[in-house]
């Protein structure tokens, strides 16, 4: 069988792939199930944006009507009916651009709400062997801030460019419909202003998306930095982290005057065209007035609609650049929305038998991880816990010992091989069911910024406070609890920051603890403690397996002794198996390791 959540490959680094960019009917049907339950507000959008573009089209023939009529005729009443007409365009012009911006905005907020939530629900389903090669900063930047390039986009840009368009062809018509001679004119200059809208606009687009690309380098270093700050400043890194850092933003910086290079180049090609257009246009018009073939009126709509025209592409050439950014960020946020690197999942699942006699069975499985797929981490491993057993592993460093639990906890499949929990292979069960059934306590566990509460019913929402405060109390963790101002409703720091490390380790245990799991993981701890904060994580632990079945990475000796059952392990098989006394008799490894390995607990 084929490892098949594993064999997606994402790789963020390699993430400008200009030819994977989508085009911007495809990012349009892409996302058109965020906009479609907006409808109604769309509707309103477009009927608003015609509404002022239809006034302010008008106003040309207004001021034709003004300057013909009311001021060439001299008749103060007719002077005084086109000013009210104007008023009143101006009126509906005025209704209009509130209705189009509130609606716009509202659209461009509540989709990328949507988009936002969208995006970070797909990561959290992604299999781990994705987030091995994603990077976080990357991951980070496409939900925050590429969200946020295509919502200013969405909200401001979108309409100007949609008022522009409708500006720009409805005053090419009103040019052509005043003028057929226009027309001639108009049929040059389009052309010539489309194609270089196309072909610039997609180099433009590329451009964007490597911009967005290094922004999220930016991101990446900067994240990694943060979050590793401690490391940094105790090396006495500072000013290596820092140069770093100014490489990812020097490259960000280039390929961002990159895009804003194609982009003044894109306005000023532009520019040019439309105003030489123009200026063909008052040209021709302007003899056409002097040889008495136009009015007066006619001309001052003319360099109106002129104006209009000129203007309108004026915007666009500019709006083109921030739609061609937010397409590149969009397509960002579409590439991470359909990575498919989830776990799979059988469509009839089975259910699992939580009173089988077998906790879990491993049978002839083998793996390599996806990053080394010639490498086997596990290599034909078959065992089995019995219900209640407690099973230690031990092993020398890289032996396979964590990807035992990996492959439990189904963050990757076996290549091949069966794992079972009961007598139901893992693959055939939900995902959910198999995780439901495991509490997982590794060495370094990971505590949320909240409180200390918060932290304990991680595992299980619903518990109450009594059985919050049992649980502490059986993990040891209750009376330094108290201690702390607040209590259980102290805030514990980001990752847990403002608990000592013995201190994390019995709230994760107390975690465990209240899950009450039907298999228990636990990776021992190997960082050492001081002798009251050893003692009280031991006897945690001890309260924690206690009638419970465990797999546990031993590196105590007091583990070890108390197994019911050592699986020795080396090179990713299990190469021994027995209790300590009989192995310490049997292998020289397992002799090695126990000097090596098991710290005995020191007396204060
Ligand atoms: N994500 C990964 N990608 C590629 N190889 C990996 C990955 N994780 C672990 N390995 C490799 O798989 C092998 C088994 O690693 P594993 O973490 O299971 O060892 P371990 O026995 O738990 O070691 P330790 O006691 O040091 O934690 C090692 O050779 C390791 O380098």
């Amino acid at each position: 069988m084929t490892n098949r959540n594993t064999d997606v490959s994402y790789d963020a680094t390699k993430a400008d792939s200009a030819e994977a960019a989508m085009t911007s009917g495809e990012l349009l049907r892409f996302f058109w199930p965020y906009l479609a339950p907006h409808k109604k507000r769309i509707m309103l959008a477009v009927l608003s944006l015609f509404m002022v573009a239809g006034a302010l089209l008008f106003m040309g023939r207004g001021l034709a009507f003004l300057v013909d009529e009311g001021l060439g005729k001299q008749d103060p009443a007719l002077l005084d009916r086109a000013v009210m007409a104007t008023s009143l365009i101006a009126l509906v012009l005025a209704f209009g651009s509130y209705l189009r911006t509130t609606m716009v905005n509202q659209i461009g907020e509540m989709v990328l709400a949507d988009i936002r939530r969208a995006v970070f629900a797909h990561v959290t389903r992604l299999s781990i062997g994705w987030f091995e090669t994603a990077r976080t900063g990357d991951v980070l930047a496409r939900i925050t801030s590429d969200t946020a390039t295509v919502q200013m986009v969405m909200t401001s840009t979108l309409s100007m460019a949609a008022r522009n368009v409708i500006l720009l062809f409805g005053g090419l018509v009103m040019v052509v419909l005043s003028s057929p001679k226009m027309s001639l004119v108009v049929l040059v200059v389009v052309p010539l202003v489309v194609v270089p809208l196309i072909l610039l606009g997609r180099r433009l687009r590329v451009a964007s998306r490597r911009a967005q690309d290094r922004l999220g380098d930016v991101s990446v270093e900067a994240e990694e930095v943060v979050s590793a700050i401690r490391t940094v400043q105790a090396f006495g890194r500072e000013s290596f982290v820092r140069a770093h850092f100014d490489k990812a933003v020097d490259d960000s910086l280039d390929a961002a005057l990159s895009r804003v290079r194609l982009r003044g180049l894109l306005s000023g090609i532009l520019i040019f065209l439309v105003f030489s257009g123009i200026s063909a246009i008052l040209w021709i018009g302007g003899q056409d007035l002097l040889a008495g073939r136009i009015s007066a009126g006619d001309l001052s709509s003319f360099i109106f609609y002129a104006f209009l025209v000129a203007s309108s592409t004026g915007f666009l050439s500019e709006l083109a650049g921030d739609l061609q950014r937010a397409a590149g960020a969009a397509d960002r946020i579409a590439q991470l929305l359909t990575t498919d690197a989830i776990v799979p999942e059988l469509p009839n699942t089975q259910k699992l038998d939580a009173t089988h006699p077998v906790a879990c069975r491993f049978d002839k499985v083998s793996f390599s991880y996806p990053a080394a797929a010639n490498r086997p981490a596990i290599d034909n491993v078959s065992f089995q816990i019995n219900a209640g057993e407690r099973v230690a592993l031990v092993g020398p460093s890289g032996a396979g010992k964590s990807t035992l639990f990996h492959l439990l906890l189904r963050f990757y499949d076996p290549i091949t091989g069966v794992i079972s929990i009961g007598d139901t292979d893992i693959r055939a069960v939900k995902l959910a069911d198999v995780r439901a059934q495991i509490g997982l306590v590794p060495q370094d566990p990971a505590l949320f910024s909240a409180t200390i509460r918060e932290n304990l019913v991680f595992g299980r929402p619903d518990a109450n406070m009594d059985t919050i405060i049992e649980a502490a109390k059986k993990a040891q963790a209750h009376d330094f609890i108290m201690a702390i101002p607040d209590g259980y409703e102290a805030m514990v720091g980001e990752k847990g920051v403002r608990l000592s490390g013995g201190q994390r380790q019995r709230v994760a245990i107390a975690r465990a603890i209240l899950r009450n799991p039907r298999l228990l993981l636990l990776d021992e701890a190997t960082s050492a403690l001081d002798a009251q904060s050893e003692a009280a994580v031991q006897g945690a632990l001890e309260n924690l397996m206690y009638e419970r079945t465990s797999l546990v990475i031993a590196h105590r000796l007091a583990t070890v002794v108390r197994a019911d059952r050592i699986l020795l392990m080396d090179q990713g098989r299990i190469i021994a198996e027995g209790t300590h006394e009989m192995l310490m008799v049997e292998s020289s490894l397992y002799r090695t390791l126990a000097d090596l390995q098991f710290s005995v607990p020191r007396r204060a």
